[in-house]
């Protein structure tokens, strides 16, 4: 006869799914300065899961000897290798494809209104409005310090370019 563990001392089943949640009021924009981006059609209060995304794992010599080479590079995150011996993330780092909604938030430093984290054991995304977010604001991540092009908004603070409103002043003031 098999001997069953008590209730008590029973190890929780393995999961074997994860409800998905995506924010519904979303729209894809095709011509920012960014390229395309995700904007908010309604507003969003801060603490909405705005997006779970699976990543699909690259070897990193599959990184290195295709990827890489190609405009997939510009859509991969950082990724912890998963070890073979141990239950511990390692430090070593391998590069993941999101697929889904994610790989469409463009960068920001300095408005970041998403906040994402990986949930390495899931291998998925996990994507977060880290304040309210207002109807038509876009939604954009930060990607870290290492960017791979030039960012649009830099680029505008160092050449002083004038928002719309600053323009808007001008006009009515000349007329
Ligand atoms: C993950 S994709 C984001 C979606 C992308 N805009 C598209 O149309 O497919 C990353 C790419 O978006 C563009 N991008 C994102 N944030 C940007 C920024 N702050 N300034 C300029 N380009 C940006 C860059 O071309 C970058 O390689």
């Amino acid at each position: 006869m098999a001997i069953e563990k008590s209730p008590e001392t029973k190890e929780p089943p393995a999961p074997e799914s994860l409800p998905l949640a995506r924010f519904p009021h979303l729209k894809l924009v095709f011509d920012t300065p960014k390229g395309r981006g995700v904007f908010a059609t309604t507003p969003i209060p801060s603490g909405t899961t705005i997006d779970i995304s699976p990543v699909l794992l690259l070897t990193p010599q599959e990184n290195t000897t295709h990827i890489e080479k190609t405009s997939l590079y510009h859509y991969t995150y950082n990724w912890p290798l998963p070890s073979p011996t141990s239950n511990k993330p390692s430090t070593t780092t391998t590069q993941a494809v999101v697929l889904g909604l994610g790989s469409m938030f463009n960068h920001s430093a300095a408005h970041q209104n998403v906040g994402w984290t990986r949930d390495l054991e899931r291998e998925v995304v996990v994507y977060t409005a880290l304040r309210d977010v207002a109807e038509g604001e876009e939604l954009c991540i930060s990607y870290g310090g290492r960017l791979t092009f030039v960012d649009v908004e830099a680029e505008a603070e160092r050449e002083g370019v004038e928002g719309p409103e600053e323009v808007l002043g001008r006009i009515e003031v000349d007329g």
